[in-house]
């Protein structure tokens, strides 16, 4: 290596969720192999170490499989023909995962073929009723209104008008079909109320979800379809939701045709695609046997055991490469060094390290920098709190629901279409129910005994995320008075009451178990995008330049595959950029590089 040129000696990483875990993983592996194959001009010094610092007292982050042990209802035998108890698995984070839609997906699995988990994998086939029955619930009456899983599925609904169709997807199949006459309209629309937020999209150049549905789609579909699903993925109100960076492909349709539907019908050809495009198809090739022609007839799939047997199997490979893994510490300090950084621990002792990644929320990052080197930004965006209720029955499935992946509550308050309902002089939703799982039919095997899939129900009911949250200093916001957090062992009572609207002959259950996940999800704000750009550009210009490494769903995805794409993307530029020529200026890794077309 040539002289002048930084050697990286040591790495800490901070967090022990799965970007966390991925990252050092991953780092671990680089550092085995510039060992093996003593490359001199790498910068990655060939026996330099890792340093995984948690605060908690154990790794996995918001990846929490609890194995809970269950009595067999009378005369049931279990595999082994004796009475007694089934052991059962309750996720309070993930549990299913997509094969497909991004590279971070491909990267997800080829993690766990690298990690021999390959066995593990529970997929869930594309005719799975998991994957054609999902569900809206309209709260005017407590009924499922089954989503269209296909544009098929959408005509059947809309020709068949016997009332499933005419509920509160009324006009989904018309405003879809409109949308390309009625789009240009609509977005040269002066509408007073919004004339602010109009000043403020063009000069951030982004939008909320909920604004650019409406406008295009129209009012119904903004308040129940896409309120719900923004719910069943960011746990967030859509109106303060950046579109640009949670739906990129909505912005860019819009842009490139003026009209949604046609937009996504005939995407614009751009070089950014066509290169995400490339590497996607890259990544997906490069898994090993079969996996990429069989993970095509999968909708999801889940991991036997739980999510949680990756994040322990990366612990115990970790661990074997060397790894230094410490729990239970808590940071009080991150300033950078003439060398590097330094990691100030509450408990007095100081770690110095070439180069931090830091996987931390941007928030709780903020708090450990020192004001002459704070960052931009970090603190700008709110994260939700939900709460989660396992449940479990002791009947099947088919006695308390549909067979199905579960449904998703939409927005009440501000709805153009509850507002003309009388029903509704009372809140539907007073608990702030967001959705419920049918953990029971939309995976099965993932604990070993199948009498639980037999004689139990196993359900999930989320609530709280956008209904525990206010949002005072965003402006796309209309500061819907928020439900205070409740205590946890509060949440199961709340839970049942919400069942038995939906399903009045819901018995009680055998076993229930309540967590609140306090800021779990970050909501990226309007202008989310722009904000990272000028943090990316802070970073390569700063005293943290070439020192910090910014990963995990704080900043560009909140899905498990977006966890280990960033990690793994991130550990691919350092791996270029150690490898690269001294005298390049182009190696500053800010973790950040994607939100460079922000600029
Ligand atoms: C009710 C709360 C939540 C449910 N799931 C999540 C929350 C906050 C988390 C979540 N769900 C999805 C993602 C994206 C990552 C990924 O796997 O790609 C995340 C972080 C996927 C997802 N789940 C639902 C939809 C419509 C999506 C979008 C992508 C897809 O089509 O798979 C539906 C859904 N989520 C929840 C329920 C009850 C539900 C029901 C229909 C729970």
């Amino acid at each position: 290596m040539a002289s002048g040129t930084k050697q990286i000696k040591h790495i800490t990483v901070l967090g022990g969720g799965l970007t966390g875990l991925t990252s050092a993983y991953r780092l671990a592996q680089l550092v085995k192999s510039s060992r093996q194959s003593g490359n001199p001009s790498s910068a990655l010094h060939p026996e330099a170490s890792i340093t995984l610092l948690e605060r908690s007292a154990r790794v996995g982050g918001w990846v929490h499989s609890r194995r809970r042990w269950m009595e067999l209802p009378e005369g049931i035998k279990d595999d082994l023909g004796v009475h007694g108890k089934v052991d059962v698995v309750l996720e309070s984070g993930p549990r299913s995962i997509r094969p497909r839609g991004s590279k971070g997906a491909a990267q997800m699995l080829k993690l766990l073929q690298d990690l021999d988990l390959t066995k593990a994998i529970l997929p869930v086939p594309l005719d799975h009723p998991s994957a054609k029955n999902r569900f809206i619930l309209d709260l005017r009456n407590h009924k499922l209104v089954k989503l269209p899983s296909s544009v098929i599925d959408a005509l059947t609904l809309w020709l068949r008008r016997d009332g499933r169709g005419s509920g509160i997807l009324k006009g989904f199949l018309r405003s879809i079909l409109l949308e390309p006459f009625r789009s240009k309209k609509r977005l040269d629309a002066k509408v007073p109320s919004t004339s602010k937020l109009a000043v403020l999209e063009t000069q951030i150049n982004d939008t909320s979800v909920d604004n650019l549905v409406r406008r295009t789609l129209g009012p119904r579909i903004a308040d129940s379809l896409i309120s719900s699903m923004v719910h069943g993925i960011y746990a967030a109100d859509s109106r303060v939701l950046s579109v640009r960076s949670t739906f990129p492909v909505l912005w860019d349709a819009l842009q490139a045709r003026g009209s949604l539907v046609l937009g996504l019908l005939r995407p614009a050809r751009s070089v950014r695609r066509e290169d995400a495009a490339r590497a996607e198809k890259e990544a997906w090739e490069s898994l090993g046997g079969d996996m990429n022609a069989q993970r095509k007839t999968w909708s999801i799939y889940g991991i036997r055991g739980g999510v949680e047997t990756l994040t322990k199997k990366l612990e115990e490979e970790i661990h074997k490469l060397g790894v230094d893994v410490r729990v239970g510490q808590t940071i009080g300090k991150l300033e950078p060094t003439d060398d590097g950084c330094r990691v100030s621990l509450s408990s007095g002792a100081t770690l110095d390290t070439t180069m931090v990644v830091s996987t931390l929320s941007p928030a709780v990052l903020a708090d450990l920098l020192p004001s002459q080197h704070s960052l931009p930004n970090l603190s700008y965006n709110p994260a939700t709190s939900v709460g989660v209720v396992n449940l479990v029955f002791p009947i099947p499935p088919e006695r308390i629901h549909p067979p199905g992946f579960g449904y998703l509550v939409p927005r009440t308050a501000d709805s153009s279409i509850f507002a003309q309902s009388e029903a509704l002089q009372m809140n539907p939703n007073p608990d702030g129910i967001i959705g419920v799982i049918f953990d029971s039919t939309s995976m099965t095997g993932v604990e070993d005994s199948p009498l639980i899939a037999s004689h139990f129900t196993k359900l999930t009911v989320m609530m709280g995320g956008p209904h525990w949250s206010t949002y005072p200093s965003d402006p796309f916001s209309s500061a819907s008075p928020a439900i205070p957090i409740p205590q946890s062992s509060e949440l199961a009572a709340k839970a049942m009451a919400h069942l038995r609207k939906v399903f009045p002959s819901v018995p009680e259950p055998v076993l229930t178990e309540s967590h609140i996940s306090k800021n779990c999800i970050p909501t990226y704000l309007v202008g989310h995008g722009q904000r990272l750009h000028q943090l990316h550009k802070h970073l390569g210009s700063s005293a943290w330049r070439s020192k910090l490494v910014l990963v995990g769903s704080g900043y560009g995805g909140v899905g498990v595959n977006d966890c280990v794409g960033m990690a793994e993307q991130a550990v691919e530029n350092l791996n270029i950029a150690w490898s690269e020529a001294p005298s390049s200026t182009s190696s500053c890794i800010t973790g950040l590089e994607r939100w460079k077309e922000w600029d």
